[in-house]
């Protein structure tokens, strides 16, 4: 047991899907998972243990926000032995081109964020993407015929921008989409040596203003569901 998180030794996999939302993580075990034990509720942050096509995987949230995601991602490193951490994530795309429900490999996480410059001092380098998850990804969307497009994302504290042009350079450098958690996950993973990759589902267009539903978010994408266990 660890602080955050009240599984008995063992009852977590190697390999552990995390999103912010614990509802999503209820909703992948319940559809994709078979001989499903729930390990975890403390905190309302579920986290479940089962199997894909035999293969032992869990599934946790980790509520909203790099503070939070840190604590998890800590906890499942240090007090349980994880090697691999694979995030299934909404975000808000800042390339107008981008539709609702593309999925986003995250090749590297850009932040502003104090916490993460604890890892990263340079605020111009982006977190890349620590070790063969990001290949392992584009060759299995590839073979399961699953549109993506991988490339940098912007992890931030705020959701809520009261700067017009908060994003103006973030669009320039290229970057894809918006979200809260990916830096960090990159970051602690990195400096203790395991593999993570983020997989977003866009929810909305920051300049489109198109949007889903909070429910729509909940259930996200199945298509990213799929190859995020498929990776597992
Ligand atoms: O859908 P999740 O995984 O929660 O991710 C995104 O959604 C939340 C904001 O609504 C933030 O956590 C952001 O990163
Ligand atoms: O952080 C996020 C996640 C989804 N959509 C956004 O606009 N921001």
């Amino acid at each position: 047991m660890s602080l955050h998180i009240s599984a008995k030794p063992g009852e977590i996999a190697e390999t552990v899907l995390i999103s912010g939302d614990p509802l999503r993580a209820r909703n992948i075990a319940e559809t994709m998972l078979t001989e499903v034990i729930c390990y975890n509720q403390v905190r309302g942050m579920l986290g479940f243990t089962g199997f894909y096509k035999g293969k032992r995987v869990s599934v946790q949230g980790t509520g909203m926000g790099i503070p939070s995601t840190a604590i998890y991602v800590h906890e499942f490193m240090h007090s349980y032995n994880v090697k691999k951490i694979i995030r299934v994530g909404t975000c808000g795309a800042i390339q107008p081109e981008l539709e609702l429900g593309q999925l986003i490999i995250a090749e590297a996480a850009y932040t502003d964020s104090a916490t993460h410059q604890l890892y990263f001092p340079d605020p111009a380098s982006a977190a890349p993407a620590p070790g063969r998850l990001l290949e392992q990804a584009i060759t299995l969307a590839q073979q399961l015929q699953i549109p993506i497009i991988s490339g940098p994302v912007f992890t931030s504290d705020l959701f809520y921008s009261e700067a017009a042009d908060r994003w103006d350079n973030w669009i320039k450098k290229g970057v894809l989409a918006v979200e809260m958690e990916t830096s960090i996950l990159y970051a602690l993973a990195a400096y203790n040596q395991i593999e993570a990759l983020s997989i977003l589902s866009v929810s909305d267009n920051i300049i489109t203003e198109k949007l889903t539903t909070a429910q729509e978010r909940e259930h996200a994408s199945s298509e990213m569901m799929r190859l995020a266990l498929e990776l597992a």
